[in-house]
This record gives structure tokens, C-alpha cells and sequence, in this order.
């Protein structure tokens, strides 16, 4: 029975950056052990309301530490972000187009543009949730017919089914935030996982020889 690791993830999330970029860097040593990672797009709202929680920076005592953790990760995971003054943002549109590029692109093209996204939004400031600037966002990586293509296919209501269809999946695995994973072990059992910061408990439940969330030296991270 293979292991993986099915990682759910909306751009409006940093949490979800700061996970993706983990994975990323340790995609290759994951595989050597035989884990495969798929990345699933979801409407992180869709996830609040149907599990009935909140976003952290809505009770005050949350919001109020949140600036704390979030700068150790951004230290942690050596990445420099800041919250724009457009959050929140209603991130439907990119999560849709998301969907659409995971279906009708290559991997590898699907997770470069995934990662442009948090880029754009958190490290440039742009508000993706515009059609023009997501579109903008998506010309990095795609020709201007691909970048009509996603932006149709996002806006059509087989795409904006199928993020719903990811959102339900999520929240049937029992998301309550994001990032969320389940994770698959190898006799095929799986357990969920909430949060960047879960790692290591992973790779326990994973049966993988690193005790720690970081597998590589201080100095590469
Ligand atoms: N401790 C987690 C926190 C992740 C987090 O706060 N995620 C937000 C979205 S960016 C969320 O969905 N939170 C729901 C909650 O905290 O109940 C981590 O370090 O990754």
C-alpha cells in the first residue's frame, strides 16, 4: 500500500505557503521513502462554514498572538510575507483556476503557478481575487491563450463545482482550517493533520526515520 500525503491548501492561507514550500523542499527525500504528495485546491471558507469554525483573526485573542507565530514562521521557513491590506480576500477565483490548471496541466506546471500565487498575494501585495490581476498572476507562467483558457475554464460551472467537490472532501476528512493533510500510512490507514507546524508527528505516523520536523541541516532551511 502506498504512502501519501494529501495536502489541502488555499492561497488566502499563509499557513498553506509556509506547508507547501516545506513539502516542496522535501519532496524529493519524501519520495525516496516511498510518500507521494498531491496538492488540492480548496475554498477555505467553504471549510469555516461547514465545519462551523472561524478564522483565527476573528476572536481577538487569536488575533492577537497570531502576528507572533506567523513571524517565527516565516522565520522558520525562510520566507518574508505581509499581511496586504486587502485581506481578507473572497479567494474563489484563484482556487478555481487552481482546480482547472490541476486537471489540464502537467504537475509540475500546476505546482510552479500554485507557488506564484502566494508569491503575488503575500509577497507582492496583489489581490488575486481581481480577474485582472489573477490573470496577471497566471502570465508568469502561461501564454496569453493558456491564461484565457484557465480563466474560462475557472468560471465555468463544471470548475466551480469541482473546488466544491474538494472543499466537501476536505471537510469529510474532517478539515476545520488550513493547511490540511491526510495522510495515509502504509498499511493504508489514514489520520488527518491540521497546520505547518505538524510535521513531525507526520513523519512518526508515516514510519519515516526523521524524529524531527526539520530533515535537513539548520543551515539549509
Ligand atoms: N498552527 C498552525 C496554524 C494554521 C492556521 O492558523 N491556519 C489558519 C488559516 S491560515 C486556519 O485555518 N485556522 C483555523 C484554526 O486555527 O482553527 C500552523 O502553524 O500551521
Amino acid at each position: 500500500m502506498g504512502k501519501r500525503i494529501d495536502c489541502y491548501l488555499d492561497c488566502v492561507s499563509p499557513y498553506s505557503y509556509y506547508a507547501f514550500l516545506y513539502l516542496q523542499q522535501n519532496k524529493a527525500a519524501l519520495l525516496s521513502h516511498g510518500v507521494e504528495i498531491e496538492y488540492i485546491p480548496v475554498f477555505l471558507g467553504g471549510i469555516n462554514v461547514g465545519s462551523g469554525n472561524q478564522p483565527p483573526w476573528k476572536l481577538p485573542a487569536k488575533a492577537a498572538y497570531s502576528p507572533f507565530d506567523n513571524k517565527r514562521a516565516q522565520k522558520y521557513f525562510g520566507v518574508e510575507i505581509s499581511t496586504p491590506d486587502f485581506f481578507p480576500i473572497l479567494s474563489l477565483l484563484p482556487q478555481r483556476c487552481m482546480t482547472y490548471v490541476k486537471e489540464n496541466f502537467p504537475v509540475e506546471r500546476y505546482e510552479a503557478i500554485f507557488k506564484e500565487l502566494w508569491i503575488s498575494m503575500w509577497e507582492q501585495g496583489n489581490d488575486i481575487s481581481k480577474p485582472e490581476k489573477m490573470a496577471a498572476t497566471l502570465s508568469r507562467h502561461f501564454g496569453s491563450s493558456e491564461v484565457k483558457q484557465i480563466m474560462d475554464g475557472a468560471n465555468s460551472p463544471q470548475f466551480k463545482q469541482k473546488l466544491n467537490d474538494s472543499t466537501k472532501r476536505a471537510l469529510d476528512a474532517g478539515a476545520f482550517g488550513c493547511p490540511w493533510f491526510e495522510v495515509t500510512d502504509g498499511r493504508g490507514v489514514k489520520e488527518p493533520f491540521f497546520g505547518s507546524d505538524r510535521f513531525h508527528y507526520m513523519w512518526q505516523y508515516l514510519d519515516l526515520p526523521w524524529t524531527d520536523i526539520s530533515i535537513r541541516e539548520k543551515s539549509k532551511l
